[in-house]
């Protein structure tokens, strides 16, 4: 970043909003966040909520470039994106699927959710399968599974013939091992790393250990779109950019990476404001026909009204930014007045 703008310029536009999902995705059942204004538009400051100053500097580098700063060169102006799954009962399938528009071409499948088993995955998948017979399917374990039930799962799932497999096990030398057996075992299922690149000191570990054949991307866990541009071309894998469950005014860092990508082969991750039950703009960011169009999206005011957290929690993420602040400034990034009009 060239120079952050002063903490008093974020802090004097920020507004906090809370805005509720459809459906609870990953324990979250309302989306939180604090979005900021610069010369460029809007950024969204939205870590959740457990994560610590540390890994929350750098989500609010990525709203501070989003804002400031204009965009990477773009490379295309519609993005191909997947159907994002909850671990919702297969009755509910039809339902989370009917929520995109048109024909739905990859849906992202999550499995291993604490609580559910094997056959729980097996049963959303085959419903999946069912709505939308010519998609393509990838699955989502989000680290849930040991070296044994990740096989296993991978047994099982391999009739479904996924795109890949994102994040099956929880740590770096894990996938590693787990490709080498899946490989052994003749099972041809592509491994992705997500956590294992935006979670790790060194996203760029995966890569050099062989640990997975693709990367999942997040602009804002890997402070912002140009940073994250340069690890995927360091990592030299190819690399499917996805939200962080974003509004739709946040989800624009995620398209903007998507836009600069040079490669870009599997559908991304960004469809998911239609998990949202309320969003910030009457023209909210849901694909259609498997797309979604790059474009910046600023929040309706009436709608920063409805969505407004007061009191206790827009305190409680004013310190956040203050705190995130910090670690930026700690991290030797300069502070002036950048972009000051
Ligand atoms: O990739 C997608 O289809 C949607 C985004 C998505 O799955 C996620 C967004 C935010 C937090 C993560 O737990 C989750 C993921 O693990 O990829
Ligand atoms: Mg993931």
């Amino acid at each position: 970043m060239r120079e952050l703008p002063l903490l008093e310029q974020l802090e004097d536009t920020a507004v906090v909003v809370s805005v509720p999902l459809n459906v609870r995705f990953r324990g979250v059942e309302h989306r939180e966040a604090l979005l900021v204004r610069g010369p460029q538009g809007w950024g969204e400051f939205c870590p959740f909520l457990e994560y610590g100053p540390d890994e929350s500097a750098r989500w609010l580098a990525c709203a501070i470039e989003t804002a400031w700063e204009p965009a990477p060169e773009a490379r295309r102006d519609r993005i191909p994106v997947n159907a994002t799954m909850p671990a919702v009962g297969p009755e509910r399938v039809p339902e989370v699927l009917g929520r995109s528009r048109g024909s739905v071409r990859e849906v992202k499948i999550k499995v291993a959710e604490k609580g559910q088993s094997l056959a729980d995955d097996v049963a959303r998948v085959r419903a999946v399968r069912r709505a939308a017979p010519d998609a393509v399917l990838k699955m989502d374990a989000n680290g849930g599974w040991d070296h044994r039930e990740a096989l296993e799962a991978l047994r099982a799932l391999a009739e479904f013939e996924p795109a890949y497999v994102e994040q099956p096990v929880a740590d770096i030398e894990g996938l590693a091992r787990l490709r080498e057996a899946a490989d052994k075992e003749g099972l041809r299922v592509p491994v992705a790393a997500d956590e294992s690149v935006r979670k790790e000191s060194d996203p760029l570990r995966v890569a050099r250990l062989g640990a997975a054949d693709l990367i999942v991307v997040k602009a804002a866990p890997l402070g912002g779109p140009r940073n994250a541009l340069d690890i995927i071309e360091n990592a030299g894998l190819p690399a499917v950019v996805s939200s962080a469950l974003e509004t739709s005014v946040g989800m624009y860092s995620g398209l903007a990476l998507a836009a600069a990508l040079p490669r870009l082969e599997h559908g991304c991750g960004l469809g998911t404001a239609s998990l949202l039950a309320g969003d910030l703009t009457a023209d909210p960011l849901i694909p259609e026909d498997g797309c979604l169009p790059v474009r910046r999206v600023s929040p309706d005011p009436g709608r920063l009204d409805e969505f407004r957290a007061d009191g206790g929690r827009r305190d409680w993420w004013m310190k956040r930014l203050s705190d995130s602040y910090q670690r930026l400034l700690a991290r030797g990034e300069r502070s002036g007045d950048a972009g000051h009009e």
